[in-house]
C-alpha cells in the first residue's frame, strides 16, 4: 500500500465494536442526527430499517429524525417507509421548481434541504440485514474526532457482492489517488457526514454520489478528515450485470472529472443483447448531472427545518 495510504489506514480505521451505544450517546452532547435513506422500490427492505433506526430514535435518542427522499417508487416502499415511522418526500416536492432528475445521489442532496441534523447518516435502503451498529458505528467517529468529517462503512462483501467495487473504483483511485488505497469501500452507501461538509459538496445525482464526495472531500480538506469504520459483513449482490456496468461508469466519469475536468466524455454507455441471432446495442445514459453545493441554492438558507 502506499505509505501515506498506510498510515491513514491505521490512524483512521476503526471497528463498530469500539463504539459502544452509550459511548455514542455521550459523545453526542447537543448536536442533532438525521438518518437519510433515498429509496426506490424497496418495498421489501425499508420497513425494517426505519423500524430498525426508529427503536434506536424512540429508546436511546442517538437519532432524531429519519428522513426518505423517495426517487419515484413504483411499488410500496413510500407507504412502508412511513407505517415504519420515517418522514418521507417524494423528490418531486423537493426544490419542485428545479429541474427533475433521476437517481440516489440527487435524493440524497435533497435530504438535506429536509432533515434538520448538525449530522447527517446515509444508508442504502435495499440492505437485507440492517443493524443498529451500523448508525452508532459511523457516528463514532464523526463525534469523537472534530477533524473527520466523512466516515464511511467499510465491510465485507461475500462474492457476488461488490463487484463494482473490485473491478473499477478500487483500481481506479489507487492508480489515480494512491493515498486513498486504504479505503475498503470506496462506494459504500453507509456514510456520515457533517452538514458543514456537504451543504458545500456538489452531489452527482446518480451512482458517481460516493465517489464525488469522498475526492472532494479528500481534495479540500486532506484525507484526515475522512475515517471508516467496520461493519462487519454486508450481504447484498449479485446485481444484474449491466446496471453494474452502469454504476462503474459513473464512478469513472466522477473520477475523471476530477483529474481532467475539461476532457470531452461521451455520456453514453452500449451495451449489447443478444436477440434470437441477432446482437442488438443498448444505449444507456450514463455520466448524469450534478447538483451544485446547496449553499448556492437561495431556498436552503430560508428553509424552514
Ligand atoms: O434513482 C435511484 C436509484 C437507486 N436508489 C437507491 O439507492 C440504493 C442502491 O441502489 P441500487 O440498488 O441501484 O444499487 P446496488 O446497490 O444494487 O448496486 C437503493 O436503496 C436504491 O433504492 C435511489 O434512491 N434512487
Ligand atoms: O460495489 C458495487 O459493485 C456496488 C454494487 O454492489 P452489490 O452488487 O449490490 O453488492 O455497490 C456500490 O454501489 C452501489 C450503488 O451505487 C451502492 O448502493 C453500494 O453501497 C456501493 O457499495
Amino acid at each position: 500500500m502506499h505509505p501515506t495510504a498506510t498510515s491513514w489506514f491505521d490512524r483512521r480505521t476503526s471497528s463498530w465494536r469500539d463504539w459502544p451505544l452509550d459511548r455514542v450517546a455521550r459523545l453526542k452532547g447537543d448536536a442533532t442526527v438525521t438518518v437519510a435513506l433515498a429509496t426506490l422500490d424497496d418495498e421489501q427492505t425499508v420497513g425494517e430499517i426505519v423500524d430498525g433506526v426508529r427503536i434506536l430514535a424512540d429508546q436511546t435518542g442517538l437519532v432524531d429524525e429519519v428522513v426518505v427522499v423517495d426517487s419515484g417508487s413504483q411499488d410500496g416502499t413510500m407507504k412502508a417507509a412511513t407505517d415504519a415511522g420515517a418522514t418521507v418526500y417524494h423528490h418531486g416536492d423537493i426544490l419542485s421548481e428545479h429541474e427533475l432528475l433521476p437517481g440516489r445521489g440527487d435524493a440524497q442532496w435533497k435530504a438535506l434541504m429536509v432533515a434538520r441534523g448538525d449530522l447527517i447518516v446515509y444508508v442504502d435502503a435495499d440492505l437485507a440485514e440492517f443493524r443498529s451498529y451500523f448508525i452508532t458505528g459511523l457516528l463514532g467517529p464523526l463525534l469523537s474526532e472534530p477533524d473527520v468529517s466523512l466516515v464511511k462503512a467499510c465491510y465485507d462483501r461475500p462474492h457476488p457482492g461488490g463487484q463494482v467495487t473490485e473491478l473499477m473504483a478500487r483500481p481506479l483511485l489507487n492508480v489515480y489517488f494512491p493515498e486513498l488505497a486504504g479505503m475498503v469501500q470506496p462506494l459504500a452507501g453507509e456514510y456520515a457526514a457533517r452538514r458543514s461538509l456537504l451543504e458545500t459538496l456538489p452531489f452527482a445525482v446518480g451512482h458517481g454520489v460516493e465517489t464525488g464526495l469522498l475526492l472532494d472531500t479528500v481534495l479540500e480538506s486532506g484525507l484526515d478528515a475522512v475515517a471508516q469504520v467496520d461493519l462487519g459483513q454486508r450481504t447484498h449482490g449479485g446485481g444484474e450485470l449491466a446496471a453494474l456496468g452502469e454504476v462503474a461508469t459513473a464512478v469513472l466519469h466522477t473520477v475523471l472529472e476530477r483529474i481532467h475536468p475539461n476532457d470531452p466524455r461521451w455520456d453514453t454507455l452500449t451495451q449489447f443483447n443478444r436477440v434470437k441471432d441477432a446482437i442488438t446495442a443498448v444505449d444507456r445514459p450514463v455520466g448524469g448531472g450534478k447538483r451544485p453545493p446547496i449553499t448556492t441554492i437561495p431556498q436552503y438558507a430560508s428553509r424552514s427545518s
